[in-house]
C-alpha cells in the first residue's frame, strides 16, 4: 500500500490479537443452511453426503498449503470448530484475519467439492458461511468447548430423528411435532424412537450422533526400500477422519496422544461445562454504533494464484470483471452494503451508517460478507475464465474498520483510489521494462524513487499514454445501486418503470463531485 495524504484513514485500522496463551477455535457455520438444505434437498434429519462434504472440505483446509498450524477439527451438521495449536503465530494471531481465511477456505472447498457428493444436483445459489474466534484460556477450557458442541450434536440429532418420524410415519405438521417434544428428557426421546418407531438411536451412524473429528493421525509409512529388500519405515502425519464417542472423556485424548503435543497438557481435572465458560464461548463484541464500517477483503497469495492461472499482466481483465461480479452480488445480497470499491484482488465494503446488520458483530459481518464473495468467486469462475479450469482454491482475508465520519470513509476510499493508481502506473512500467528484456530485479531497481512524471515519459517510451489505458485499470471499479431510472413510453401515454440495479462504474471518487451527484448512495 503505497503512500498518500489520505492514509490517515489507515490508523482507524486495530489489531485484533488473540493474546496467547489462549488456545485460538475458529467455528464455522452455514449461514442460512435451513434453506439452503431444503432448496437442494437434504435428506432429513441427517443428508450424509453433505456431512460428508463437510468432512472433506475441513479436511482439505487441514491439508491445505500453509494451514498446518491447525491441531485438529470437530463438526457435526453445518458447522465445524478448528483448534490451532497452543503456541500458533498464524498470521500474528489476527483474529479477523484468521477467522476470515478458514471461512473464505473451507467456502471454497464447499463449492468446489459440491460435485464430488452430489454428481446429480447442480449448486442453485452460492452457499456461504459464518465464523468467529473463540479463545480457550487453557486445555480444560477447550475440551469444556468440545464437550459443549458434541453436546449439541448429540441433542439436535436426537430431536431431529423424532421430529423427522413424527413427521413421516404419524404424518404431524411441524407444529404438532414440535408440540409433542418440547420439554421432552434425552430419556423420554429414546424411548419414543424405540418404542413407537423401532428405532434404537444407539444403533443409527456414529456420524449422525458424534460429529467427526479430523485429526493428523501418526501413521507409519514405508519410504523405500534397502539394497537387502528391507523396507525403511517412517512416521508420518495423515490427515483422516474419526467419529469418536466421548470427547469429555480422558480416553479421547489418550487415543490420540500427538494432539497434547500441540495443545500442552492437562492441569486440572477433565471438567463439566462450567456457566462461565459458557459466557465467554458466545461472547461477542459490537462495532461502534453510528459509525461507517468498512469490509475490506483481500485475495490470499494472490501473486502465485495469478501466476498460476496466467493472468495477463499487470491487469487481467477477465480477473478484474469477476472480482466485480462477485462485490455486485454482495450488493444484491446484502442490504446494507451502499457501496463498493475494487482493485487488483482487493475490495472495500461500505455499510451504512446505522446499519445493524448482524447487531453489528464484526466476526459475523466480516466473515459472512468474505465467505459470500468467495462462494461467487468459485461459481463464477467458468463464466469469466472459459477455457482455464481453477488450479488452486482461491480465499480471502477480511477485516472490518469503522469511520466516525463520512468525511474520514471519503478519505478511507480516496486512499484506495490513489493506491490504485500509484500501483497501476508502477506495475504498467515495470512489466513494460520486463517484457522488453530487463530482469525483474534491474526493473525493480530502475523505478525505484522514481516520480508520476518520469514514469509517464517510460511509457510513452514505449509508445503508451497512460491516460488512455483502460479506465478499470487506472481507477479501479465502484458499485453501488444506480438511481432509479424511468422509461416513459411517450408515444403510447405507457407509464415509466422504475429500475434499481446494481452497476459498476469506474469513476473518479477521490473528486467529491461524485458524491454530491448520487447522495443516494451514502444517505445525506
Ligand atoms: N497478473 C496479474 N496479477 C494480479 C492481478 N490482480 C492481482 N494480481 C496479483 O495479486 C497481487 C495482489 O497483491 P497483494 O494482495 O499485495 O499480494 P498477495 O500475493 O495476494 O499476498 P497477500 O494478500 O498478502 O496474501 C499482485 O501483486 C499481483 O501479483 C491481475 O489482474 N493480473
Ligand atoms: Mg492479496
Ligand atoms: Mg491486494
Amino acid at each position: 500500500m503505497a503512500n498518500s495524504k489520505y492514509q490517515c484513514a489507515k490508523s482507524f485500522e486495530m489489531d485484533d490479537e488473540v493474546m496467547a496463551p489462549n488456545i485460538i477455535v475458529v467455528r464455522i457455520g452455514g449461514r442460512n443452511f435451513d434453506k439452503f438444505s431444503e432448496v437442494h434437498e437434504f435428506t432429513k434429519p441427517n443428508d450424509e453426503q453433505a456431512l460428508k462434504l463437510m468432512n472433506a472440505c475441513a479436511k482439505a483446509v487441514l491439508e491445505e498449503n500453509g494451514f498446518h498450524e491447525i491441531a485438529f477439527a470437530y463438526g457435526f451438521s453445518d458447522e465445524y470448530s478448528f483448534v490451532f495449536k497452543k503456541d500458533t503465530e498464524f498470521y500474528q494471531r489476527r483474529g479477523s484475519k484468521i477467522l476470515s481465511l478458514i471461512v473464505s477456505l473451507f467456502t471454497s472447498k464447499y463449492v468446489e467439492k459440491w460435485k464430488e457428493f452430489f454428481p446429480q444436483k447442480d449448486i442453485r445459489y452460492p452457499p456461504s458461511f459464518h465464523s468467529r474466534v473463540v479463545s480457550c484460556a487453557s486445555l480444560e477450557v477447550l475440551q469444556s468447548y468440545l464437550t459443549w458442541r458434541q453436546k449439541d450434536c448429540h441433542d439436535k440429532n436426537q430431536y431431529a430423528t423424532c421430529f423427522w418420524e413424527l413427521i413421516r410415519r404419524r404424518e404431524y405438521d411441524r407444529e404438532k411435532a414440535n408440540g409433542i417434544l418440547k420439554n421432552t428428557q434425552k430419556q423420554q426421546k429414546h424411548d419414543l424412537l424405540f418404542k413407537e418407531f423401532e428405532i434404537n438411536y444407539k444403533e443409527l451412524p456414529d456420524i449422525f450422533r458424534q460429529g467427526s473429528f479430523v485429526l493428523k493421525q501418526e501413521v507409519e509409512e514405508i519410504t523405500k526400500y534397502g539394497i537387502d529388500g528391507t523396507p525403511v519405515k517412517r512416521m508420518r502425519r495423515k490427515v483422516t477422519t474419526v467419529h469418536s464417542k466421548n470427547v469429555t472423556s480422558r480416553s479421547f485424548w489418550s487415543t490420540h496422544p500427538y494432539l497434547l503435543k500441540e495443545l500442552g497438557e492437562f492441569e486440572g481435572d477433565i471438567c463439566k461445562i462450567k456457566p462461565e465458560f459458557m459466557k465467554s464461548f458466545q461472547f461477542e463484541n459490537k462495532l461502534l454504533p453510528s459509525t461507517w464500517i468498512v469490509i475490506r477483503i483481500d485475495g490470499c497469495h494472490f501473486h502465485k494464484f495469478s501466476d498460476i492461472h496466467d493472468f495477463e499482466k499487470p491487469n487481467d481483465t477477465n480477473a478484474l470483471n469477476l472480482m466485480n461480479s462477485c462485490a455486485m452480488a454482495v450488493v444484491e445480497e446484502f442490504n446494507d452494503v451502499v457501496f463498493a470499491y475494487g482493485v487488483s484482488d482487493e475490495y472495500s465494503f461500505v455499510l451504512k451508517k446505522d446499519s445493524q446488520f448482524y447487531g453489528r458483530r464484526p466476526s459475523e459481518i466480516v466473515s459472512v460478507i468474505t465467505s459470500f464473495f468467495t462462494s461467487v468467486y468459485v461459481m463464477k469462475w467458468k463464466e469469466c475464465f472459459l477455457l482455464t479450469k481453477l488450479k488452486l482454491s482461491p480465499y480471502f482475508d477480511g477485516r472490518a474498520i469503522c469511520y466516525p465520519s463520512k468525511e474520514i470513509l471519503l478519505d478511507y476510499l480516496a486512499w484506495r483510489q490513489v493506491d490504485c493508481h500509484i500501483n497501476n502506473q508502477y506495475n504498467t512500467c515495470f512489466w513494460m521494462l520486463v517484457k522488453s528484456g530487463m530482469t525483474k530485479n534491474k526493473a525493480q531497481e530502475y523505478l525505484k524513487g522514481t516520480q508520476t512524471q518520469e514514469k509517464n515519459k517510460l511509457l510513452n517510451r514505449f509508445g503508451i499514454d497512460y491516460n488512455t489505458l483502460p479506465i478499470m485499470f487506472r481507477q479501479g471499479s465502484s458499485v453501488f445501486w444506480g438511481m432509479e431510472e424511468s422509461t416513459t413510453n411517450e408515444m403510447e401515454g405507457v407509464p415509466g418503470i422504475s429500475v434499481k440495479k446494481v452497476v459498476v462504474d469506474y469513476i473518479n471518487i477521490i473528486d467529491k463531485s461524485f458524491w454530491y451527484d448520487h447522495p443516494h448512495i451514502l444517505g445525506e
